[in-house]
């Protein structure tokens, strides 16, 4: 696998692909006269459409901000050549058994007629190993559709996916009818809780294996907040830890206190974070050490 690969980065209306953070999007099935459309939305409200044939295809070009070539007709070959020449982003979803190199194929085909703006996706049954195979060897950005199972999210972007994609109900469902209004209210909070529970992947997972340069302003405080966001995560973690080596210990608490250990701890996170290395490192620590003392106390006192 090349690090030096040229990495395609892919803008989708005001949503760029390939660098910064995942993105999530949300996957509605429309009813079409034929084939159902699958609408994707992205939370700041860039559309990109799945096409049921290609009758949808003028209507897409004057709406949408991208289009997708869905799983199940990447090989209808004259709507492939129609939906790419749209002039619009493609995704290029891989069909189930289709093996990378059908799928990068295919990917580079549709690069000839969109201006090389392709963001593949996987679908399905994910494999994590071709996906990042395909990021890899193509330098385009890799979707991966969690709808399916959305415990995948997190080692989806682990594996380094560059946006997650979550099923949702549409808004007026087709089966809502008004007696059903109970369960598409269900339906609904459950697509919801899919998009957060993605996007909560993205922020825990996304700053521990995807570095990130923000340009803007905006980008960076938002980068900022998804690493504050794991950090505060951690921070719970390790004080309710600390909270349980004070009860195992013969004496605990502050009373308790080893400096010998913290000086040690410090000397391997430095190890870490030599950046910051263990001067800075040190009084950090101490104020997280303290903290998890002072709410181990107040815990045993409480009790
Ligand atoms: C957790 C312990 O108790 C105290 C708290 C520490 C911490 O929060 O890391 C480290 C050493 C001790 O001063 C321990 O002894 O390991």
């Amino acid at each position: 696998m090349s690090s030096t690969l040229e990495r395609h980065v892919v803008t989708v209306g005001g949503l760029r692909v390939g660098d910064g953070p995942a993105v999530v999007i949300s996957r509605i099935s429309l009813r079409g006269p034929g084939r159902a459309t699958e609408m994707w939305r992205a939370r700041d409200g860039v559309t990109l459409v799945e096409p049921g044939s290609a009758a949808d295809l003028p209507a897409i070009a004057g709406a949408a901000d991208g289009v997708v070539i869905g799983a199940a007709w990447t090989r209808d070959i004259p709507l492939v050549r129609a939906v790419a020449g749209l002039g619009l982003p493609v995704v290029v979803e891989r069909r189930a058994s289709a093996t990378l190199e059908e799928w990068l194929g295919l990917a580079d085909y549709c690069a000839l007629e969109c201006d090389d703006r392709v963001i593949l996706c996987e679908t399905g049954r994910l494999d994590l190993g071709l996906l990042r195979a395909a990021r890899a060897a193509s330098g385009r950005p890799v979707l991966a559709d969690v709808s399916a199972d959305l415990g995948l999210s997190a080692a989806v972007v682990a594996a380094g996916a560059d946006g997650l994609i979550v099923s949702r109900p549409p808004a007026d469902g087709p089966e809502s009818g008004a007696g059903d209004a109970h369960r598409t209210d269900e339906r609904r909070s459950a697509g919801e809780a899919g998009v957060r529970l993605a996007e909560e992947a993205v922020t825990l997972v996304g700053p521990l294996v995807r570095p990130e340069t923000p340009a803007t302003l905006p980008e960076c405080r938002q980068a900022i907040d998804r690493v504050d966001a794991a950090l505060a995560t951690l921070l719970e973690r390790r004080a309710a830890l600390a909270g349980i080596v004070q009860t195992l210990k013969p004496v605990g608490g502050f009373q308790g206190r080893d400096m010998e250990r913290e000086r040690a701890l410090v000397a391997r996170m430095a190890n870490r974070a030599p950046e910051l290395g263990e001067d800075r490192l040190a009084p950090i620590m101490n104020a997280v050490i303290e903290a998890g003392l002072s709410l181990a106390e107040e815990r045993s006192t409480a009790d």
